[in-house]
C-alpha cells in the first residue's frame, strides 16, 4: 500500500452564484489528503496519516476520503476544529488564507508501531504540516521508521503566508529533501525557496544528497525531471480549459507515484534503475492527470475510469 501523511482541510473555492455575485464552494482539500485521494482513485491501495476533526467539516473530509477509497484507519480523529483555507485566484495563481490555529491538522501524532511499513511501498509527506514544529517532528519520526522499507516522497507545497521564520523553514525543507527519494515541487515553490538559482544546479545538489528523482512542475509549461541515472527529462502539459489550479500539483504527485507503482518502479532501488522511457511515461501520465484536475473546481483528481492515457 501507499501512505500519504499530512494536511487534510476544507478549501473554500471561489465561484459565482446564479446572480453573478462572488460566492465560495466548500471542497475537501489539503495537499497530503489530495495526494492520498488521487492515488486511491487511480486504483492503488492508499492510507492517510494525519489529523481529522470530529466536527462537521471533519465528517465531510472523512466521508469524501472514504468514498474515494482512502483507508482512514491510521488517521487521528480529534475534537479540535478543522483547518479552513479560503482561496483567491490572482493572475491564474491560487492564494490561500488559512484558519489553522489549534486545529485537528496540527494535533496529530505518529503512533509508533501502528503502520505496517513492511507492506508500505511509499510514504508521501510535505505541505503545511511541516510549517509547524510539532507536525515536522511527527513527520520526521514517521520517516525514521518508514525509511528502511518504504520509498519517501516529498513535496514542500509552500504556503508562504503560514511561514513565520523563513530561514528556519528553508533549512527544514532542505532537511526533508535529503530524507526523500523523490522530490516534487512547483516552479513557484522553487522560486520561494531558492530564488533565481538555476534549476539544474539545485537539482544536481539534491541528487547528490540521496534522492534519485527531482521534479519541477511548471503549470502549462509542463514539467522537468532530473534523475540520477536517466538525466534530464522534460514533458509537456496538456492544453486544457482551466477552472482553477487547486490540487493540480497534488494530482501530479499522486499520478506519478501511481504510475511508478504500476511500473514496479516505486521501491527505492527500482526507482534508481528506471529507464528514461519508463520515467517519461510516468511523468506524462502525471501531467495529464494534473491537467484534468485543472478543468474542474477545487482539488478533484481523476478516477481511473476518467483517463484514457496509460502509465
Ligand atoms: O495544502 C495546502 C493547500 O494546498 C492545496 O492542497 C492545493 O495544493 C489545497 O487543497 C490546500 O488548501
Amino acid at each position: 500500500m501507499l501512505i500519504s501523511c499530512g494536511d487534510a482541510l476544507i478549501d473554500f473555492v471561489p465561484t459565482k452564484n446564479a446572480e453573478g455575485r462572488e460566492a465560495v464552494m466548500p471542497a475537501v482539500g489539503g495537499s497530503c489528503l489530495n495526494v492520498a485521494i488521487g492515488i486511491a482513485r487511480l486504483g492503488a491501495p492508499t492510507g492517510f496519516v494525519g489529523g481529522i476533526s470530529n466536527d462537521m467539516f471533519g465528517s465531510m473530509i472523512a466521508e469524501h476520503a472514504a468514498a474515494s477509497n482512502v483507508e482512514l484507519g491510521f488517521a487521528t480523529r480529534s475534537d479540535h476544529q478543522t483547518t479552513l483555507a479560503f482561496v483567491r485566484i490572482v493572475a491564474g495563481e491560487s492564494h490561500y488564507a488559512f484558519y489553522d490555529a489549534e486545529t485537528a491538522t496540527r494535533n496529530w501524532t505518529f503512533r509508533r508501531g501502528t503502520l505496517p511499513f513492511d507492506t508500505v511501498e511509499a510514504v508521501h509527506v510535505g505541505s503545511t504540516t511541516l510549517v509547524n514544529d510539532q507536525g515536522a517532528a511527527e513527520t520526521k519520526a514517521l520517516i525514521a521508521d518508514a525509511k528502511a522499507t518504504s520509498t519517501i516522497s516529498f513535496d514542500p507545497n509552500c504556503r508562504p503566508n503560514l511561514v513565520k521564520d523563513k530561514p528556519g523553514y528553508l533549512a527544514r525543507m532542505v532537511e526533508f529533501a535529503t530524507q526523500a527519494d523523490l522530490i516534487k515541487m512547483s516552479d513557484v515553490d522553487f522560486a520561494y525557496l531558492f530564488g533565481e538559482e538555476p534549476y539544474q544546479q539545485r537539482a544536481d545538489a539534491m541528487l547528490g544528497q540521496g534522492p534519485s528523482l527531482v521534479v519541477i512542475t511548471r503549470g502549462n509549461n509542463g514539467a522537468i525531471a532530473w534523475h540520477a541515472k536517466t538525466g534530464q527529462i522534460e514533458v509537456e502539459a496538456p492544453k486544457v480549459a482551466v477552472a482553477d489550479t487547486i490540487g493540480a500539483g497534488d494530482s501530479f504527485q499522486a499520478a506519478l507515484l501511481f504510475a511508478l507503482h504500476k511500473q514496479g518502479r516505486l521501491a527505492r532501488q527500482q526507482l534508481k534503475d528506471i529507464s528514461a522511457d519508463g520515467l517519461r511515461r510516468a511523468l506524462s501520465f502525471a501531467a495529464n492527470c494534473a491537467g484534468l484536475t485543472c478543468t474542474r473546481p477545487g482539488a478533484d483528481p481523476p478516477w481511473s475510469h476518467e483517463i484514457s492515457w496509460s502509465w
